[in-house]
């Protein structure tokens, strides 16, 4: 397998730079005038609510479709002159597959339109689909169709990588051995960037988070970062006897509350301040634990708190 050397550092042109893109569809405004610029090597996640306008994002990136404002450079060129020169290999979320043909038969298809192609063998095991290569593709299953787009992503060496929603309907081994592949093509410098509602695998796997919410940039960071930007803490003590929820209820700061025969799980965004109050109350918490957000937790925050804010 052929292994070409890539330059990875931040100075170097970025594998995708947008500035100040705008796409809208009639009235909704799918993507808000958005800069970013992503490096070589990176393995960025894009997360987002549902209609943040991930999908469109990617869809400009691939110049699936053109950008109403601003402008979009993969490689420093456009799109379309990346994708010809097999630069960029995609997996997208409802990517149609031909029909009628083997798995094999489609493989080398890409194969044979890729400038920079692996051998079919390669793909088909690197994907764990080598077992179903004779299969007619309008036979297979959800996750099979998914393991086969993962081929197609990865039919020739190209530099950028961009994934929509990849492993989703792939069961807890196709998931591991895919991410353990997109790692390998990560360190091997090429850029990653990947779709996900699975906020785990963002917090695993992305060495950069980029979190959208209607169509604008609301976080970009590590994912520590983007836990850190949330601020909230999670408390959780238990209580003995009868627990007075609403006087829990209006303790300052307070996100959220949850009780749960004697054991409270309260969020707060000045945990500090709350447990101060919480014995101001004049009860007695045991097992007090203050800990840091998840990234879900901190996206659900981050999210929650912006369209407080827009609303
Ligand atoms: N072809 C289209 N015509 C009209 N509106 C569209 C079209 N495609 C997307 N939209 C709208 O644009 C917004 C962004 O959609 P997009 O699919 O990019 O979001 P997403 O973050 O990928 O969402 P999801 O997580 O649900 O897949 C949404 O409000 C969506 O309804």
């Amino acid at each position: 397998m052929t292994t070409t050397t890539r330059t990875t550092t931040a100075t170097a042109t970025p594998a995708v730079a947008f500035e100040q893109v705008g796409k809208s569809y009639g009235d909704v405004r799918a993507v808000d005038g958005l800069t970013l610029a992503l490096h070589p090597g990176e393995t960025v996640a894009l997360l987002g609510p549902n209609g943040a306008g991930k999908s469109t994002t990617l869809d400009l990136l691939l110049g699936l479709r053109p950008p109403d404002t601003g402008t979009v450079r993969v490689f420093g060129g456009s799109p379309r002159e990346a994708i010809v020169a097999g630069r960029v290999g995609a997996m997208l979320q409802s990517g149609g597959l031909m029909e009628e043909v083997t798995v094999e038969e489609l493989v080398r298809l890409h194969c044979d339109l890729h400038p920079r192609p692996y051998p079919v063998r390669d793909v088909l095991a690197r994907a764990g689909i080598a077992q179903i290569a004779d299969r007619k593709v309008d036979k297979l299953s959800g996750g099979q169709a998914q393991r086969v787009r993962f081929a197609l992503a990865t039919a020739g060496d190209s530099d950028l990588i961009v994934l929509d929603e990849p492993t989703t309907g792939m069961d807890v081994s196709a998931r591991q051995s895919f991410w353990a592949t997109m790692r390998e093509q990560a360190d091997q410098g090429r850029t990653v960037l990947f779709a996900t509602h699975y906020l785990e695998e963002a917090d695993a796997v992305a060495d950069r988070v980029l979190v959208l919410h209607r169509g604008r940039l609301l976080a970009d960071g590590t994912a520590a970062e983007i836990k850190a930007k949330a601020g909230a803490r999670r408390i959780s003590f238990d209580l003995e006897g009868t627990i007075d929820e609403a006087a829990l209820r209006g303790l300052p700061f307070l996100t959220s509350l949850d009780v749960s025969g004697h054991t409270v799980r309260i969020q707060s965004a000045d945990a500090d301040a709350t447990v101060h109050a919480l014995y101001g109350l004049g009860v007695y918490p045991r097992n007090l634990e203050v800990a840091g957000l998840g990234l879900e937790q901190a996206f659900v925050a981050l999210t929650a708190a912006e369209e407080a804010k827009q609303s």
